[in-house]
């Protein structure tokens, strides 16, 4: 689930401007990580780099229990020595005898419904809380890109949040949900965007300390498991639908004037659905003619204008109708209202100059 770490513990601190005698270096594939609050020296990753390649296949009990290693020294200088991954668990952040101090217990209190928490044993629930770091981000403010590697993972206390692949919105978050997990969980980079809506707070925690948590929470794995679970779920559900329609594709590719007049010279019978930034639209066509449209909470040519601005999204097309939709009425000449919708999208675009 999470990339193997060696640990390595400082043995000697010969006036190094960083680090202690006894502090924790943590090392994986990807990341270095100091001792909470201390900053990260760069002659020291430089120097973990080339050790890397040379220790990540090796267990600690494979290496001589007493080698050193050495920085190669500033002003000062640390040697250190690999230790077992048990030894490197004692010096968790997380420490069940801390007591939370009023801001953390404000938090607690705050967060006790999120479904998260109710998953974290009482014994446990200080340790959490003491992971997260409150951030404020504004409205429309995309906090984790698709394609990066995240190093957060964050916990939503207020605002609307929005899940979105191509501009296409895949879900929409809230309070109490969580976002970040699976590129964390999967070690891979982020699988869409994220972005505030609204101006929203949020809880970050970064993936280090997370993976601390689920170390020593069996509940937390479990609860992780089933959010993913949920979110795959979903996403197969959707797929499905993509798999029954038989035709489909992205709208930056064909815009909905041109499919409009694809479903209409082809004298098709079926449903478009336009999922579409800010909602999904949805045309009916029987034999080519419209009998019926809608789009957020307009319907019918309104409905249609409204669509043909739209430059991003994907389109499916489902064969047949209702019965009821067999029956209906065309909703206006198709040449007439394609012609008058494209006039309004030109004035619109004018206007906009
Ligand atoms: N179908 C979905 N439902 C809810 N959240 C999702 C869905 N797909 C992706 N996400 C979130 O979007 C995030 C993008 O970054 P990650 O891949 O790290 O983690 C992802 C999830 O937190």
């Amino acid at each position: 689930m999470k990339p193997p770490k060696i640990h390595f513990r400082i043995v000697t601190d010969n006036n190094c401007p960083l680090y202690n005698e006894g502090d924790l270096l943590s090392l994986s594939a990807k990341t270095l990580t100091c001792p909470e609050n201390k900053e990260t020296c760069l002659i020291l990753v430089r120097e973990m780099t080339k050790l890397l390649f040379e220790l990540l296949d090796r267990s600690p009990e494979e290496e001589a229990s007493t080698k050193v290693y050495s920085c190669s020294g500033c002003s000062g200088l640390i040697k250190f020595q690999r230790i077992p991954d048990e030894l490197a668990r004692q010096d968790d952040p997380v420490s069940p005898e801390q007591p939370l101090d009023p801001e953390g217990e404000a938090l607690l209190t705050e967060i006790s419904d999120f479904p998260i928490i109710c998953a974290v044993p009482d014994v446990e629930l200080a340790n959490v809380i003491r992971c997260f770091r409150k951030e404020q981000l504004p409205a429309n403010f995309t906090f984790i890109n698709k394609g990066r590697q995240g190093i957060y993972l964050y916990l939503i206390l207020s605002g609307d949040i929005v899940v979105s692949d191509n501009a296409l919105a895949i879900a929409h978050l809230g309070r109490g949900d969580i976002c970040g997990e699976m590129s964390y969980l999967g070690g891979d980079v982020a699988g869409a965007d994220v972005k505030t809506v609204t101006k929203s707070e949020v809880l970050s925690i970064t993936g280090d300390a997370f993976s601390q948590l689920l170390d020593r929470i069996p509940e937390l794995q479990l609860f992780m498991a089933k959010i993913l679970v949920q979110r795959l779920a979903k996403s197969n559900a959707s797929h499905f639908n993509v798999f029954d329609a038989c035709m489909s594709g992205w709208i930056r590719e064909m815009p909905p004037a041109e499919l409009f007049q694809v479903f209409h010279m082809h004298q098709k019978t079926g449903v478009l659905s336009l999922d579409l930034p800010l909602g999904v639209a949805k045309v009916s066509f029987r034999e080519g003619c419209v009998i019926n449209a809608q789009y957020r909470d307009m319907t019918s040519q309104e409905a249609i204008f409204a669509m043909l601005k739209e430059r991003e999204g994907r389109y499916t097309f489902t064969s047949g109708l209702s019965p009821e939709e067999m029956k209906a009425a065309e909703i206006g000449d198709f040449m007439m209202l394609l012609m008058e919708g494209i006039k309004r999208v030109d004035e619109s675009a004018e206007e906009g100059k």
